[in-house]
């Protein structure tokens, strides 16, 4: 299903957090939201995922404005996983896992066995079988990242929404979950720190930079030293990876960003 902002602008206490973004995630593909912190990047995601209403233009997941559906046929059509989810840490991981199942179960109807096997198939896909059982508040930030994944994967949607999901992860953890998301084929737009993880599985990238989408485009494209010099004021090079044959990027000293140097 695709996913396309248009427009957008986000206004909290007469600031702008976002101005004018384009976003378009084309279906089965793997979009990476980069930038800098504060650039913006969970804002814009608060407004694809329908939890916050921008104050210009319009968020389409399929042929829908989100803000045309409701949030149940929004939650059945985008599963999210979000930074520090406050979901309630006393609940076992699988009573989280179960929570997936809800936008797809009518207000009486009861979990039934189908929704037991989808519950199962994503603790497994997720690697967090094993602590089903377990409360979600002993376990460790990489274990319980992999859970919200699994409720993100009950929830069977055709698009996934990821904010820093690599977060906690281990350098393997974190590959096993960029492979994941691809092998879904499901549409992926996912915020993302570690630019060579970024370059490595995405077909698509934005860069946001004080709220603004200042590059997008397929990887080599966008991901050129000059853009990490003026966004991240990094010097940097770009080489292609001897290993995946996708670019990699190796980093040096920093240096003034683009908007530094105009102060100057
Ligand atoms: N409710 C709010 N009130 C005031 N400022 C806000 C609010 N929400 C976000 N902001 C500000 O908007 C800017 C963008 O925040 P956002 O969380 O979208 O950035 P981000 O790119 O996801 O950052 P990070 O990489 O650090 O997670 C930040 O300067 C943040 O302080």
């Amino acid at each position: 299903m695709r996913v396309h902002a248009d427009g957008v602008a986000v206004e909290i206490a007469g600031t702008t957090i976002v101005a004018d973004a384009v976003l378009s995630a084309e279906p089965g593909t793997l979009v990476g939201l980069l930038g800098p912190n504060g650039s913006g990047k969970t804002t814009l995601l608060r407004t694809v995922y329908r939890a916050l209403r921008p104050n210009a233009g319009s968020v389409h997941v399929g042929d829908d404005d989100v803000w045309h559906l409701n949030a149940r046929d929004a939650a059945r059509r985008t599963a999210v996983v979000v930074q520090d989810d406050p979901t309630d840490f006393e609940f076992t991981v699988r009573e989280v896992v179960e929570l997936g199942r809800v936008p797809h179960q009518g207000l009486l109807d009861r979990h039934t066995s189908v929704d037991d096997e989808i519950v199962d198939s994503a603790l497994t896909t997720a690697g967090v079988v094993h602590f089903a059982d377990r409360l979600v508040s002993t376990l460790s930030g990489g274990e319980r990242q992999r859970v919200f994944v699994a409720r993100a994967l009950a929830q069977q949607t055709p698009v996934l929404v990821l904010d820093e999901p690599t977060n906690h992860l281990d350098i393997r953890a974190q590959i096993e979950l960029l492979e994941l998301l691809r092998g879904l084929g499901v549409t992926v737009v996912a915020a993302l720190h570690d630019l060579n993880l970024a370059a490595t599985y995405c077909d698509t990238l934005y860069v946001l930079k004080s709220g603004r989408v200042v590059a997008s485009g397929p990887v080599a494209d966008v991901l050129v030293p000059d853009l990490v010099r003026d966004v991240y004021g990094v010097s940097a090079v770009v080489l292609p990876n001897p290993i995946t044959g996708r670019p990699t990027l190796g980093f040096g000293p920093l240096v003034p960003t683009s908007s530094e140097k105009e102060l100057t």
